[in-house]
């Protein structure tokens, strides 16, 4: 590098233009966190710089020093605290020089720099949104000094220096080759990154991948490729896994991998990954998003926060768009009409994936469902947009799979009769509580098929869809089945409990059981059960009321409910008979009646009446 006594002498003093010194006297005074990202936003000039000079090589043969390799070298002197960030790109002239570092050319940057002096919070992420980014320098650096030289032949090199007060000097200096240099005076409390090691790890972690060889005191420093803007037959197998070690921290391969570019509605080059473990599942607490957010391969954004739907933060990954400003800051991309764009995009092509596997290679799909699927569950609550493209990619058991095994909705709906008109589900903590509870009886007789859900926000998911290929989703504990004509069953030659004892009886009950249930009847669609609890309200399945029940610590909030009674049944026909010799003994079997249904129902009966109830029930059983 040059000392200070090389330069020429005829040197000129230039005021900045009043909203540079306004906006440098912010950045030196007012901005103190993440003043790392200086490095990021001069590597980013630079590598715009050299860039340009690529694509303007193509067309014009008439450059100066053609044979410069293409190159960012960054030397750190620790003793001397000074950083000298050095490209081989297109340079400036005279007039470009004055133009970008000496007045700030955006138009909006007026009305940027009035928010940015009221406000209390001084966010560096806006600074360099409105093209101010050389201007961050400033914060790690007591002087900046630039030499620059243009491409153009015939242009001569200068130097540039300010302590960013006021003005800056600028003077002739004919011994530069191409390209532009810039040394930082590192500021005594910025003295941290005179340090070779710091310079590395904010490379690597800003700018890692940046399509120019950088160097820091001669080593290089970015080996990762930009992979994911190269097309896909130029990349080797491993080259995608050791890229998707990097930077999701993995040791293991991915499960799945999405490499995908788009020209519209948006230019976007995106690599995904759906890693083999989800640790979220073993406890480990909410994961950070995992997809970072690139520029033309510099990083905005590292875990994205907004960038993509919440429920897909198990993705790993990068998402390039030339259209994202480079230092969108945090607030703006949660709501910009561009991000919400990029957003849908991708998250539809995701999507759109996930089908294609589950097509290609089930048991694969099968794995991920298993690994994964509860944050399609959460898409499918949470997600009002992709919900239906969510829907054809769940998977449940049903009364038509082998125990263990899946089906997906789209499945059961080929498998449905013509008469037909819904799809049923239950939920129960597993498949043999489902089978030996009532619910499924009505269905058994008629050989519709149920789908069974296990847990808990299944039954959520499921209502929120509430239909899926304009079948109604409907919980088998409602009280509107209409369910298909049922064949004639063994059953039908059971005698039925005449119409004056039943009337009476559902009465009788409906008394009893005052404040428990708000209706006692006939069911229709009871076989082997004697009695069972019906949903009245038609969104709230008993699995959703018992979370609420959970929750509220308490049985009022649950929903409307009817007793349906099996008038066929032994033990009704019997309670019929007990409650004009017996009514205090049969109000107990009514009440145990209830509590089991409620049981059955997967809700919580009260067990210090229930246990003592059963006591007295069994006395009198062995009694007789
Ligand atoms: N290393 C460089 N080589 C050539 N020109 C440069 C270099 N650094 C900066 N410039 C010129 O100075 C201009 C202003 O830079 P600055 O970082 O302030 O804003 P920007 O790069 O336009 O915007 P942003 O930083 O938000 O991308 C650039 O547009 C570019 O023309």
């Amino acid at each position: 590098m040059m000392s200070d006594t090389d330069e020429v002498k005829s040197s000129e003093t230039m005021e900045f233009q009043a909203e540079v010194k306004q906006l440098l006297d912010i950045v030196i005074n007012s901005l103190y966190t993440d003043r790392e990202i200086f490095l990021r936003e001069l590597i980013s000039n630079a590598a715009d710089a050299l860039e340009k000079f690529r694509y303007l090589r193509l067309t014009e043969k008439d450059v100066r020093d053609s044979e410069l390799p293409l190159e960012i070298k960054i030397e750190v002197d620790e003793k001397e605290k000074t950083i000298t960030i050095t490209d081989t790109g297109i340079g400036m002239s005279k007039e470009e020089i004055v133009e970008n570092l000496g007045t700030i050319a955006h138009s909006g940057s007026r009305a940027f720099l009035r928010h940015l002096a009221e406000t209390d919070k001084k966010d560096v992420n806006l600074i360099g949104q409105f093209g101010v980014g050389f201007y961050s320098a400033f914060m790690v650096a007591g002087r900046v000094r630039v030499l620059t030289r243009s491409y153009s032949p015939g242009r001569q090199g200068y130097v540039w220096v300010s302590d960013g007060t006021g003005n800056y000097s600028l003077s002739v200096r004919e011994d530069l080759s191409r390209g532009t240099s810039i040394l930082l005076e590192l500021k005594e409390e910025a003295g941290e990154f005179a340090s070779p090691d710091k310079i590395k790890n904010i490379i690597k972690k800003y700018s890692g991948f940046v399509p120019f060889p950088i160097t820091v005191n001669g080593e290089k420093v970015n080996t990762v490729q930009a992979i994911w803007s190269l097309n896909k037959n130029e990349i080797k197998e491993e080259e995608y896994n050791e890229f998707y070690k990097y930077i999701a921290n993995a040791f293991e391969e991915p499960m799945y991998r999405l490499h995908f570019s788009a020209d519209a509605p948006l230019s976007i080059n995106a690599l995904l990954f759906v890693p083999e473990n989800n640790f979220e599942r073993y406890g480990f607490g909410k994961m950070e998003p995992g997809v970072n957010l690139y520029c033309r391969k510099v990083l905005i954004q590292q875990q994205a926060e907004g960038l993509l739907p919440e429920w897909l933060r198990f993705l790993k990954g990068v998402l390039d768009s030339e259209e994202i400003p480079l230092n969108i800051s945090r607030e703006t991309m949660q709501d910009s009409a561009l991000m919400a764009k990029l957003r849908r995009v991708v998250t539809g092509r995701f999507l759109k994936f996930l089908a294609e596997q589950a097509k290609n290679d089930s048991d694969k799909y099968v794995k991920f469902w298993d690994t994964f699927g509860m944050f399609l569950k959460e898409g499918a609550t949470s997600d009002f947009q992709h919900r239906k493209d969510i829907a054809p990619l769940l998977r449940f058991e049903s009364s038509k799979s082998e125990p263990g095994k899946y089906t997906s909705l789209g499945e059961y709906v080929t498998r449905m009769k013509d008469e037909q008109k819904n799809i049923y589900f239950i939920n129960g903590p597993n498949r043999e509580i489902i089978e030996a509870g009532p619910y499924l009886e009505a269905f058994r007789i008629r050989d519709v098929e149920v789908i069974y859900t296990h847990e808990p926000i299944d039954d959520f998911v499921l209502s929120n869809l509430a239909e899926f290929e304009g079948k109604k989703l409907v919980s088998a504990d409602q009280s509107e089945l209409d369910l298909p004509e049922a064949k004639e069953t063994v059953q039908d030659n059971e005698e039925k409990l005449d119409s004056l004892s039943l009337a009476n009886l559902t009465t009788w009950l409906q008394q009893t059981l005052e404040g428990k249930v708000n209706e006692v009847r006939e069911s229709h669609r009871l076989v082997d059960s004697p009695a069972v609890l019906i949903n009245l309200d038609n969104y709230m399945t008993g699995t959703m009321q018992r979370v609420m029940q959970m929750v509220n610590n308490d049985s009022a909030g649950l929903a409307r409910k009817a007793l349906e009674i099996n008038p066929k049944h032994k033990l009704i026909k019997g309670l019929a008979e007990l409650r004009n010799k017996d009514e205090e003994f049969a109000r107990l079997a009514a009440e145990q009646l209830y509590d089991n249904a409620l049981i059955a129902a997967g809700l919580i009966a009260d067990p210090r009446g229930m246990v003592d109830r059963m006591y007295r029930i069994l006395e009198r059983a062995v009694k007789i």
